[in-house]
């Protein structure tokens, strides 16, 4: 089974959302200290590195991860190219097959120098979300920090995803994979409670 890791790498200097908690990993006993193990310790936000939002994220009445639908990260996904694009909208996917896929990981490669924060990103229209719908899209994976300009408040590609029913993946790293259909594999943690968790994801070649 050939197996490409597109989950970022978690260290204590990966760049986090200006002003949210930075990632912290250490250990709270040593061996020597604890006199049998090694044990770590986790602070970090749940939006850093690759992770999945809930819609509870940008609205109160949404769900929570626990609350998400496992299948919706499990299964055939389509990775398509889309470069040099300040805003993609529905006219940049006229030549995409859409066939037997509902889930779609867009390789913008807009966020080159990953150990800094970017500063503009490849975003999504709002008017993407039903296009995307039709064609029966459930899940959109980016290689960026956020599906909406990075100074949004309004966040319109958030709210018109959830709108039309497609769930969040962000901060893939694709700089590797070719386009085409390959397995996702990108569980979220059973967080009680989380707007979002960190995930381990992975595409398996086919
Ligand atoms: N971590 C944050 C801290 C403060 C304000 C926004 C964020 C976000 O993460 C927003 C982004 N659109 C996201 O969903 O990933
Ligand atoms: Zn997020
Ligand atoms: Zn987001």
């Amino acid at each position: 089974m050939n197996i490409i890791d597109i989950s970022q790498v978690l260290h204590n200097n990966i760049p986090v959302w200006p002003g949210d908690t930075t990632f912290s990993f250490e250990l709270s006993w040593t061996k020597e200290a604890s006199g049998s193990v090694n044990v770590g310790k986790i602070e970090m936000s749940a939006h850093t590195g690759t992770h999945i939002d809930a819609p509870f994220h940008f609205d109160n009445d949404g769900k929570k991860v626990i609350e998400l639908d496992l299948e919706l990260y499990i299964g055939p996904a389509l990775v398509v190219e889309k470069k040099n694009i300040q805003m993609l909208s529905p006219e940049h996917f006229n030549d995409v097959n859409f066939e037997g896929v509902s889930r779609i990981l867009i390789k913008t490669e807009s966020w080159i120098e990953r150990s800094e924060f970017p500063t503009s990103i490849t975003a999504l229209s709002p008017d993407l979300a039903p296009f995307l719908a039709k064609k029966g899209i459930k899940l959109i994976g980016v290689d960026v920090p956020s599906v909406d300009v990075l100074d949004s408040k309004e966040l319109p590609a958030h709210h018109s995803l959830l709108e039309n029913d497609i769930h969040i993946l962000e901060g893939i790293v694709l700089d590797s994979v070719k386009e085409g259909i390959y397995e996702l594999v990108a569980l979220p943690l059973p967080i009680k409670e989380a707007d979002g968790s960190p995930v381990r994801a992975v595409l398996i070649e086919r």
